[in-house]
C-alpha cells in the first residue's frame, strides 16, 4: 500500500478506542506491528467476496448462516485434535440444518483469531490482590501473576501463527476431502460413544441412502466433496487488524486479511468510535453485536457507516438481547430496519445476553434458556416479516461441561468435572447437536 493508502487507514487512532490493552513497551508495539505488516494475509479477497454473498443469500432466506467456535481461542488449545473436533461439530451441525431445513448452511467459525477478549471489568481481584484482568492469548496470559497479566506485543505475533497453523488444517480438512458428504457417517468418530448420538446417526444414514440414490441415478455430486468454511473473530485490537488490511491487487481494494467476517462487540460498537471507522475502511462482511439497550437508530447509524452502499452481505447485526427481553427489544427494531430498507442479515447469538453465575460463583448458561431465546428471535422475525438469517454460537467440539442441561441435564455440579473454558462457558459437542436438531425443526 502507498502512504497515502496507509495514512488513510490511520483514522481510527483519532477516535475513542475502548477495551485496548496498555502496553508499557510501545517501541516494541511499533516493531512489531511492522513485522506483521510484511507477513502475508491469512485470508484472500476472493473467498471474502464469495462470503458477502453467501450471507447475502442468508439475508433472503435463501440460506442459514452458522456461526460458531470458541469464546477465546487459546494457543494452547492449537492442537490438532481440538481443531479437528470443533470444525467436525460444525460441519455435523450444518448437515443436520440444511439436511433438515432443506437450506444451504454457510458456515463461519469463531476461529483461527478469537483470542482478544473485552472485558466487563479492567482487573481482576483475588484475595486483596487487584491484577489487569486477562483480555485473551493475543494480550496476556491467563496466569495470576503481574507477569503474566502484563500485556505483551509479542503475543501478536504469536497469535498470527497460530491463525496461520489453524487455518492451515481447516483448509485441509475442508478441501481435502475430510469434509466429503459420503462420509458423513464417520463424523462421529472421535466423540465418546453415548446413546444421544444415535438420532445423528439415523440422518446420516438417511443422507447416504439418498447419495447412493443420487449417484444411481447418473447425478453428478462432486460438489459434495469440499465445503467452504470461513474465518471469523472479534475485531477488537485494533493495531493487530489495522497491520492485517492489505490492497487486493487485483481490484485495488481494501481486505482486511486476519479473517474472512469480522464482528464489532457490543462493548465496542460506538458509530463513532475507533472500531467502527477502521472496520468501514474494508470490503469484508462486518457484523455488529446489539443487546438489550441497542436500538433501531443505532443499528442505522451503524449501517450508514459500514455499508453506505446498502449492499446485501456487507452487513450483519447479531443480536444478543436475553430470553427474558427479546420479544420486546427486537421486534421494533425490526420493523424500522424493514421500514428504511437497509439491507441486514440478522444473526441471534443466544448466549451472551443470557450468562448466570451459580451460587459457587461458575459462570454458566442454561441450555433451556439459550433455546428460548433462539425461539424469541424466530418469533420476532415472523412477526415482522423479516428472515432469521442464522446462528451465533459459543460451542467446542470436547465433551466440556460448561453449559448447564441438554440431554445430558448437566447440574452446577456437573460443571466441576471439566470447564476448560477462560472466559464463557460453550456448549459441548452433544449439545451443539442437539441444538442443530431443534434450530432445524425451527426452520
Ligand atoms: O465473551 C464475551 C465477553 O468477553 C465476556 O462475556 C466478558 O466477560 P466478563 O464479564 O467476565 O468480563
Ligand atoms: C464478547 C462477545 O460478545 P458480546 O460483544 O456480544 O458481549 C463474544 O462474542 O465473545
Ligand atoms: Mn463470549
Amino acid at each position: 500500500m502507498s502512504i497515502s493508502e496507509t495514512n488513510a487507514l490511520e483514522t481510527w487512532r483519532n477516535l475513542p478506542a475502548l477495551q485496548q490493552p496498555d502496553y508499557a513497551d510501545l517501541d516494541q508495539l511499533r516493531q512489531i506491528i511492522e513485522v506483521l505488516r510484511q507477513r502475508p494475509g491469512l485470508v484472500f479477497a476472493t473467498e471474502i467476496e464469495r462470503l458477502t454473498k453467501e450471507i447475502a443469500r442468508a439475508g433472503s432466506g435463501d440460506s442459514f448462516v452458522l456461526m460458531g467456535g470458541d469464546c477465546a481461542e487459546t494457543f494452547a488449545s492449537t492442537t490438532e485434535a481440538q481443531i479437528r473436533l470443533k470444525i467436525q461439530t460444525m460441519l455435523q451441525m450444518g448437515v443436520v440444518l440444511s439436511y433438515g431445513a432443506a437450506l444451504p448452511v454457510v458456515k463461519i467459525g469463531r476461529i483461527a483469531g478469537q483470542y482478544a477478549k473485552p472485558r466487563t471489568n479492567a482487573l481482576e481481584t483475588r484475595e486483596g490482590v487487584s491484577l489487569p484482568a486477562y483480555r485473551g492469548d493475543a494480550v496476556n496470559g491467563i496466569g495470576f501473576s503481574a507477569s503474566e497479566r502484563e500485556a505483551d506485543p509479542a503475543r501478536l505475533l504469536e497469535m498470527y501463527q497460530h491463525c496461520s497453523a489453524t487455518l492451515n488444517l481447516m483448509r485441509a480438512f475442508t478441501k481435502g476431502g475430510f469434509a466429503d458428504l459420503n462420509l458423513v457417517h464417520t463424523w462421529n468418530e472421535g466423540f465418546t460413544s453415548n446413546p444421544a448420538y444415535a438420532r445423528y446417526e439415523s440422518l446420516a444414514a438417511d443422507i447416504q441412502r439418498a447419495l447412493r440414490f443420487m449417484v444411481a441415478s447418473g447425478a453428478e455430486i462432486d460438489g459434495l466433496k469440499d465445503v467452504d468454511f470461513y474465518a471469523s473473530h472479534e475485531a477488537l485490537l485494533l493495531e493487530y487488524e489495522s497491520a492485517m488490511v492489505r490492497k487486493d491487487p487485483l481490484s485495488g481494494q481494501l481486505y482486511n486479511t486476519s479473517g474472512h467476517f469480522l464482528w464489532i462487540g457490543e462493548r465496542t460498537r460506538i458509530p463513532e468510535g475507533a472500531h467502527v471507522e477502521l472496520l468501514s475502511k474494508v470490503r469484508n462482511p462486518i457484523g455488529v453485536k446489539l443487546g438489550p439497550t441497542g436500538t433501531a437508530e443505532d443499528v442505522l447509524q451503524l449501517a450508514s457507516k459500514l455499508n453506505p452502499a446498502n449492499e446485501p452481505g456487507k452487513f450483519t447485526v447479531i443480536t444478543r438481547m436475553g430470553a427474558d427481553k427479546i420479544a420486546d427489544v427486537l421486534p421494533p427494531v425490526l420493523e424500522r430496519v424493514k421500514a428504511e430498507g437497509i439491507a441486514v442479515t440478522w444473526l441471534t447469538d443466544p448466549m451472551h445476553g443470557n450468562t448466570i453465575h451459580t451460587s459457587s460463583g461458575i459462570k454458566t448458561r442454561h441450555f433451556d434458556t439459550v433455546m428460548r431465546e433462539v425461539e424469541g428471535f424466530f418469533v420476532a422475525h415472523r412477526q415482522v416479516g423479516t428472515v432469521a438469517g442464522g446462528l451465533h454460537i459459543e460451542l467446542t467440539g470436547d465433551d466440556v461441561t460448561e453449559v448447564l442441561g441438554g440431554a445430558f441435564d448437566l447440574n452446577e455440579l456437573d460443571l466441576e468435572e471439566r470447564y476448560e473454558s477462560l472466559v464463557d462457558p460453550r456448549l459441548n459437542h452433544q449439545q451443539s447437536l442437539e441444538m442443530a436438531f431443534k434450530v432445524a425443526e425451527l426452520l
